[in-house]
């Protein structure tokens, strides 16, 4: 394609690039496509537009003005009246060639002057990155405060303007009402005030708009940032748009932290235990610093260390803050220290706990009172649980707790004591006073209830009543028969004689007690004993102490919690309610709680659930303390050293209730010796399962079973595992089972026998023996294969065996006093004339706990 076709006949000149071809004129080009087909395309020039120098600045003029330092200035003229000259010319359309070289020149020479300047600026640019940091930052320093007194100069001269502006405002103002006042005269006045008023007006709002917009806007508008630009020293250096923005920024966080930050003093919570952590996030302050008070008070601790209350109050004050103490014990508050008004108490039947020594007949007696057999039941006929019964005389309640008179249940006994009103000790008219009775007499004292002695067994052949009497004076024990304030009563449970007596001085005691309770308050109780039965689950056997204890209260009994789902009186039968005084067994809780732990009735769930999560909780600590105890503290470390020759027997105890199993515990920990020590690796409560047969395979251990049994899977685990489980339902044999397993495990005595002494008279040598002592057996005899010593003014010099005894020539085994024989000593020839050869046997005896 060629412009020569598409032109009309006209032949255009080749020009270069800045050809002066006549523009203005339309023009045609004829467009061929592939496919044969053609177009005429009219192609428009347009003119360059030429700036006159009166006019504006030519095409290169900006960039001479700009870029061009003052001194080369005078070389201006020469280019512009140049450019200015073209321009006419341009209208026209021609450019003569004095015109074209002289815009060549002037492109060559504003070209070279470009190149000077960019040259200049390299130079510029070089010197600058040399320049060290510190000059840099010198100078930037007093840039910015140049830019900093430069803005306040422009705020002072707007603040002065506006005060002019208001001035001339107000004036113009004075004088428009001047006018006005003066317009009522003719209407001159009002032409020439017009232009002053619109003028005041107008001019107020010219300087509004610099103060309006912040320093540097301007500045934004006016320069464009170019190499030159901000190299050139002269020249202020103009910020970017970015660096506006983070000025603004900065000024804005400047005002809100402006001066010293006001601290803010916060009232803390502070729980029993906090970590340095969240002490200082509830202070709002910086763990650091709170750790940095503690180094410098000579703590080293880390902000994930926990501290106690006073070290936080002691941090929190000193930091400023004021302390709110909690303790985690809060939540008990309130649970059972509301008081009853004296208008609402009601008279309560009284509870009776039967104590004495094992088989004097207290369950028979009490089997006696309740007409029911119920130590026909028992297992070896023992009493081995609490049994809490209630039974109505004349319209009288009476609520009774059976206590196993066995020395196991020591702590059984003292819990009946302390659940209790009155005493009932039983001893047996044909035994009198015996241990057990003694721990109960201590027991009742402790406990401060009046007691009523029970003189059984009054059918028997042998019963001597005063001499129980007499007996239980010597234990302080005073009854009204010996002069005493003590009631007694002579009974027989076998025959029933003076029952009737028995139950008339409880009512008379209790009647003395003035024992009242508050039915009509949510019910408190004490768990008396506590078992996990298969079908039923937990099984609480409590009393109600006060309030009365209704099916569906929410309880908290220790750790544990539930809704009592049902109640169940002695004699089996479902209860609604049971007020003060009565006693039942509880089901629903999530487990069994201790025996002796306060059952309380709390109104929400989630009050029972916060209780018992906060008493579990606490009794895992103490649990974790107690073995950190055992790890770590020095006194422990010293038990275990002196426990250290101590071989222990260690067992996993499962019982039905908890006072069996405590009782089980306790035995064990009384069998053991200085040498020998059961020792009670896991006790529970309930049938042997799988992680039971776990624990004891961890340890080896026997499983020891008390009135339960293993589950089928634990059976089949320990029989794998071959871990033995012991099945007991009687308590000595356990007892007795556990001290001949310690008595296996006592190192057998080992008992020395004197034989005799025979007296060193002569040192032989024997080439095949070595040496041989010529001795005279002095007293009893001496014998080959017993032990010898060698003693030397009597102390021991040697101890060991006979190498040979010699009578003349020939081996013999025994040597009688007064016969003279020789001695060897196996590995040993120091013997000497005079010494003594002591001969004696050692025998190896086993040993058994008593
Ligand atoms: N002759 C006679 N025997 C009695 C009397 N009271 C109890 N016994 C017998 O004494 C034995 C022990 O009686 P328990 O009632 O089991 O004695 P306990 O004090 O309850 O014993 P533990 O529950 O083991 O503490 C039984 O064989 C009774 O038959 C009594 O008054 N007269």
């Amino acid at each position: 394609m060629s412009d020569e076709n598409k032109t009309d006949g006209k032949e255009a000149p080749r020009r270069s690039t800045l050809s002066l071809k006549p523009r203005g004129g339309p023009g045609t080009v004829k467009q061929n496509f592939s496919h044969g087909r053609s177009n005429n395309v009219v192609v428009e020039t347009k003119k360059r537009r030429i700036v006159k120098p009166g006019e504006g600045k030519s095409v290169f003029a900006p960039k001479t003005e700009s870029v061009t330092p003052p001194p080369p200035k005078p070389a201006e003229p020469a280019t512009t009246p140049a450019s200015a000259d073209a321009a006419p010319a341009v209208p026209t359309g021609n450019l003569s060639a004095g015109e074209m070289d002289a815009r060549a020149r002037a492109l060559e020479e504003a070209k070279l002057r470009e190149i000077e300047d960019q040259k200049r600026a390299e130079e510029e640019a070089i010197r600058r990155a040399n320049e060290d940091a510190a000059t840099r930052k010198a100078r930037e320093e007093r840039e910015a405060q140049e830019a900093e007194e430069a803005a306040k100069r422009e705020a002072e001269e707007i603040a002065r303007k506006a005060r002019e502006e208001e001035e001339a405002r107000l004036a113009a103002a004075d004088a428009s009402a001047a006018a006005a006042a003066a317009s009522e005269d003719g209407a001159p006045t009002k032409k020439t005030a017009t232009p002053i008023n619109r003028d005041a007006a107008r001019k107020p709002e010219q300087p509004q708009k610099p103060a309006a917009r912040p320093k540097g806007t301007d500045d934004r508008r006016r320069t464009k940032l170019t190499l030159s630009n901000a190299l050139n020293a002269n020249s202020e250096r103009a910020r970017s748009l970015a660096s506006m923005r983070r000025q603004r920024e900065k000024q804005k966080r400047g005002g809100q932290s402006s001066g010293p930050r006001e601290k803010v003093m916060r009232e803390v919570t502070v729980p029993d235990t906090i970590t340095i952590q969240e002490l200082a996030n509830r202070m709002s302050e910086r763990a650091v610093d709170v750790v940095k008070l503690l180094m410098a008070q000579g703590q080293m601790l880390k902000p994930g260390d926990i501290i106690d209350s006073d070290m936080a109050q002691l941090i929190a004050e000193e930091m400023g803050h004021s302390v709110v103490r909690v303790s985690e014990s809060d939540v008990e508050e309130g649970l059972n220290d509301t008081p009853d008004a004296p208008e609402a108490m009601e008279p309560r039947p009284p509870v009776v706990t039967i104590m004495g020594h094992v088989d004097h007949g207290k369950t028979s007696l009490l089997d006696k009172i309740r007409e029911a057999r119920v130590a026909d039941g028992e297992a070896g006929g023992i009493t081995q649980h609490i049994g809490a019964y209630q039974i109505e005389r004349d319209g009288k309640k009476i609520s009774f707790l059976d206590t196993p008179g066995h020395e196991a249940f020591t702590a059984m006994r003292a819990r009946g004591a302390q659940a209790t009103d009155i005493a009932i000790l039983v001893v047996a008219a044909d035994d009198s006073v015996m241990p057990q009775t003694i721990e109960s007499i201590k027991h009742a004292k402790a406990a401060e209830v009046p007691m009523i002695v029970a003189i059984n067994k009054m059918d028997t052949p042998g019963a001597d009543a005063n001499k129980v009497r007499t007996e239980l004076l010597q234990h302080e024990v005073f009854v009204e028969g010996m002069g005493g304030e003590i009631l007694d009563v002579e009974v027989s449970a076998k025959t029933g004689d003076g029952i009737d007596n028995l139950l008339d001085a409880i009512n008379l005691q209790s009647e003395l007690l003035e024992l009242q309770a508050n039915p009509d308050r949510p019910a408190e109780g004490i768990v008396i004993e506590a078992q996990l039965d298969k079908g039923r689950g937990a099984v609480a056997t409590i009393i109600v102490q006060r309030g009365t204890l209704k099916k569906g209260d929410i309880v908290v009994a220790g750790s544990e919690w539930g809704r009592v789902r049902a109640m169940i009186d002695d004699h089996g039968k479902q209860m609604e309610e049971a007020g003060p005084s009565t006693p039942c067994e509880v089901l629903g809780l999530s487990g069994a709680p201790s025996a002796g732990d306060q059952l309380v009735v709390v109104d929400s769930e989630s009050r029972a659930r916060e209780v018992s999560d906060y008493r579990q909780r606490k009794a895992r600590e103490l649990e974790v303390a107690a073995q950190a105890g055992q790890r770590g503290s020095l006194e422990q470390m010293m038990t275990n050293l002196t426990e250290k020759g101590a071989d222990k027997a260690p067992f996993v105890i499962k019982g039905d209730t908890q006072g069996s199993v405590e009782a089980i515990r306790s035995s064990l920990d009384g069998l053991g010796t200085d040498e020998v020590q059961a020792q009670v690796v896991h006790a529970g409560v309930g049938g042997i399962t799988e992680s039971d047969v776990t624990l004891a395979m961890a340890s080896q251990t026997p499983i020891i079973a008390f009135n339960v049994r293993a589950n089928k899977q634990a059976q089949e685990m320990a029989k794998r595992e071959g871990i033995e489980i012991r099945y007991y339902s009687i308590i000595y044999d356990l007892i007795d089972d556990v001290k001949n397993t310690l008595s296996g495990m006592l190192a057998p005595e080992r008992r020395e026998t004197f034989i005799g002494y025979a007296e060193v008279l002569e040192i032989f040598s024997h080439s095949k023996i070595g040496k041989v002592a010529g001795c005279l057996v002095t007293e009893g005899h001496v014998e080959r294969g017993m032990g010898v010593r060698l003693l030397r003014d009597d102390v021991v010099i040697h101890e060991g065996e006979l190498a040979t005894l010699k009578r003349f020539k020939d081996e013999v085994n025994r040597v009688d006093s007064g016969t003279e024989c020789g001695m060897a000593f196996k590995k040993y020839e120091d013997m000497r004339k005079g010494d003594v050869i002591e001969c004696f046997t050692v025998e190896m005896i086993e040993r058994s706990l008593d």
